[in-house]
């Protein structure tokens, strides 16, 4: 049976007055936000936790090294209390059992971040694929990265619209399928490759998408969302 669509916002700023400005929008609106590397690295942990109080986030930091480096780097997260954190899937299977062990192991469990295993990023096509040596389709490569990755202990997947259908299809209902790579219908794409709109997505079983400037850049940032959370209404 088809579940509701939750929207993510992502706060891709280097300024926290405008992030907390952008969180507000999603305050008023009941969405979770999304906490990416430029703001990270910009503002450092402290504003982090501070964006973060009172607030479900995701936190999107992509840890992908070796099994040791990332399960310490996830322990050292546990103060920040996301309710989401991203992996790469390419890491593989030995990076993804650790990190579910740290998970597990550093987190209680009313904190337990939802763990999500990036399968391929949203702005790569078959192309750039096989300029890393990867020569099956997106599609088929999402497929192979995505069971490996839940069997390792991901909680879920991050894959593009394109993909989710045919996940649904072969890993069921239950999977957590957390969807970037959204535009509006007719929107320029700008670096995102294998895009849908939102109402493609939520058709297709999205659990959340991911939406950053097609909110974001928006004359009117707050119509924009609204106008979003209307199309995952259906
Ligand atoms: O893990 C992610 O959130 C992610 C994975 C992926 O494959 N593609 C992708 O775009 N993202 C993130 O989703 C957001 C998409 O932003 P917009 O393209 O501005 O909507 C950015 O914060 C990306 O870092």
């Amino acid at each position: 049976m088809k579940k509701n669509t939750g929207l993510i916002l992502a706060l891709d700023t280097k300024d926290p007055s405008q992030a907390e400005e952008w969180a507000k929008i999603a305050d008023a609106t009941g969405q979770m936000i999304k906490i990416g590397m430029e703001y990270t690295y910009a503002c450092g942990f402290d504003e982090v936790c501070r964006l973060a109080q009172g607030r479900k986030i995701f936190l999107d930091l992509k840890l992908h090294d070796i099994p040791n480096t990332v399960a310490s780097a996830i322990a050292s997260l546990a103060p920040v209390k996301p309710a989401m954190l991203t992996i790469h899937a390419l890491g593989g299977q030995d990076m993804i059992r650790a990190a579910r062990r740290s998970v597990d192991e550093h987190f209680l469990n009313e904190n337990k971040p939802i763990l999500l295993a990036v399968t391929v990023l949203t702005s790569m096509n078959q192309e750039n694929l096989g300029a890393i040596g990867i020569f099956v389709t997106p599609l088929e490569q999402v497929l192979l990265l995505g069971k490996m990755a839940l069997a390792a202990g991901a909680d879920g997947l991050v894959c593009s619209p394109q993909e989710v259908a045919y996940l649904r299809e072969y890993l069921g209902d239950e999977v957590i399928l957390v969807v970037p790579g959204i535009r509006m219908a007719d929107a320029v794409a700008d670096d995102q490759q294998r895009v849908m709109t939102p109402a493609q997505a939520r058709e297709a079983g999205a659990s959340w998408i991911v939406v950053g400037r097609p909110i974001t850049r928006a004359a009117n940032p707050e119509v924009m969302a609204t106008q979003i959370l209307r199309e995952l209404q259906g």
